[in-house]
């Protein structure tokens, strides 16, 4: 991928909508008070988190997207027993020199983590425990709910991980699991699932507002973000 080639609109759509957390008075549709969560998706690079996100964010299937530099930020508002409850995402990359400066910055106050894999490959779902201990080691509480899914089910003449596998993996950390496509639009409520079920766990855990991203923090992973694109050259 030609990292110059990247929009900068593409980044400035994902960091502007991200400014708007900071203006929520402008969302007439979203109250003042609406409670905002941070959820990191992990995993390995091209498992489809960029993919998985879209799909829940945007509704549909994101066609060739680009390898995520950093981080790529979503959100969606969503209404549990009529309270909205602002689901932020942090679609993180997979590929380790576009990710490196920025770990901390995931890990930072973060509500819930998702970890993918890709169900047509087995590397992906052996790295799976090497996400774990690095949440782990960035002081992630145990209560911060996880998620194990596993993505693109709709190639299932590829598969190479077997429901059973993952199920025990999932089972030995106590997550539950996903098996799921970005891409068949069948699954679009299965996709929603994933993140509802987080939603809705989240929502009876936290009864405090939580705090919003600074104008700052953003900046800070802005400039972070365009120095990475910079020094890229491949
Ligand atoms: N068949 C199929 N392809 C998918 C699915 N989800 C993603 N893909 C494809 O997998 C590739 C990688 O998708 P991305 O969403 O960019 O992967 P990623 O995990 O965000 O990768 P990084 O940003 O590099 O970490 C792309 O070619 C997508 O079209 C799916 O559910 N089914
Ligand atoms: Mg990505």
């Amino acid at each position: 991928m030609a990292i110059e080639n990247k929009p900068r609109e593409e980044f400035d759509t994902v960091f502007s909508r991200n400014d708007s957390l900071e203006l929520s008075s402008h969302h007439d549709h979203d109250p003042a008070h609406a409670r905002i969560f941070k959820i990191i998706v992990i995993g390995d690079s091209n498992v489809g988190k960029t993919c998985l996100t879209y799909r829940f964010c945007g509704g549909t299937f994101l066609k060739n997207p680009e390898a995520t530099i950093g981080v790529d930020f979503r959100e969606r508002t969503v209404e549990l027993d009529g309270e909205s409850i602002k689901l932020q995402i942090w679609d993180t990359a997979g590929q380790e020199r576009f990710r490196k400066s920025m770990v901390e910055h995931y890990y930072r106050s973060v509500h819930a983590v998702i970890f993918v894999y890709d169900v047509t490959s087995l590397s992906s779902f052996k790295s799976v425990p090497e996400w774990i201990e690095e949440c782990s080691r960035h002081c992630v509480g145990p209560l911060v709910p996880r998620i194990m899914v596993g993505n693109k089910c709709d190639l299932r003449d590829r598969r190479e991980v077997p429901t059973s596998a993952a199920q025990c993996l999932a089972d030995s950390y106590n997550f539950p699991l996903f098996e799921t496509s970005a891409k068949d639009p069948a699954e679009k409520e299965h996709v929603d699932a994933i993140f509802l079920t987080l939603a809705y766990r989240l929502k009876s855990h936290k009864p405090l507002r939580l705090k919003q991203p600074s104008q700052t923090d953003v900046r800070h992973l802005w400039n972070q973000k365009e120095q990475e694109s910079a020094s890229c050259h491949c």
